[in-house]
């Protein structure tokens, strides 16, 4: 099967409600250049978001965000965004794009609903423990200059992680180490299923741009 690529010059959003947007817009800012981007768009409303090919959904809180979204009238508009264009969740943003998420307040929360996979909010526990884990990452092998490692430094900061797999479709691209030999398999923190990219981690806060130019190689793969 041949993949057709546009390289037409891109509008890429980074949805701009709460969390860390701005780290995203730096990082999209920084590659403009070298990945034919044309503009970096804060979203904030719906033209906004009718003006770009493709979205980021940063980290930050997912219940904060969904609420804004739908005070600000944009969870609909959303909803209909990531059915069919390419979008990346991190972090908050895998939360939301989910289809179902455990540990949520007690009136559970407001999703997307897009992406089938099952994820535990918090499940890496509290700000204090927060981390970062070097880890090969093959998937990263196309965006990888050669002479360079291929691994990636993953930060988590009460990151969530994706504990059901809900459709055959969705690539499973990052798996943790166990951490005790009674664990039969690490956790899953990264996926892709179809047009959407969904990570526990916050890639925009290392100085290694891949995951983006990742995703942006995957957003001409899908528009
Ligand atoms: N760093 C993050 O984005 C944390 C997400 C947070 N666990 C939430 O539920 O929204």
């Amino acid at each position: 099967m041949t993949i057709s690529i546009d390289s037409r010059p891109l509008n890429i959003g980074v949805l701009a409600l709460q969390g860390a947007f701005s780290e995203h817009v730096i990082v999209l800012n920084k590659l403009a250049n070298t990945e034919n981007i044309s503009k970096v768009i804060e979203v904030r409303t719906k033209e906004q978001l009718g003006s770009i090919d493709a979205l980021i959904i940063p980290g930050g809180e997912s219940t904060t965000m969904a609420l804004i979204a739908e005070r600000s009238g944009l969870i609909e508009p959303l909803r209909e965004f990531v059915k069919t264009k390419p979008t990346w969740g991190t972090c908050a943003g895998l939360i939301l794009l989910s289809h179902k998420a455990t540990n949520t307040k007690k009136n559970g929360q407001e999703l997307l609903g897009v992406l089938p996979v099952t994820v535990s909010r918090n499940k890496f526990g509290r700000q204090v423990d927060s981390f970062t884990i070097s880890l090969p990452s093959p998937c990263l092998d196309a965006v990888t200059e050669s002479g360079n490692s291929n691994s990636f430094p993953y930060v988590f900061i009460r990151a969530p992680c994706i504990i059901g797999i809900d459709d055959p479709l969705v690539q499973e691209l990052i798996v943790l180490p166990t951490s005790s030999p009674a664990e039969e398999k690490g956790d899953i923190v990264a996926v892709k299923y179809k047009h959407l990219l969904g990570t526990s981690f916050h890639p925009e806060l290392t100085n290694d741009n891949r995951w983006h130019q990742y995703f942006i190689n995957m957003a001409r793969e899908n528009i």
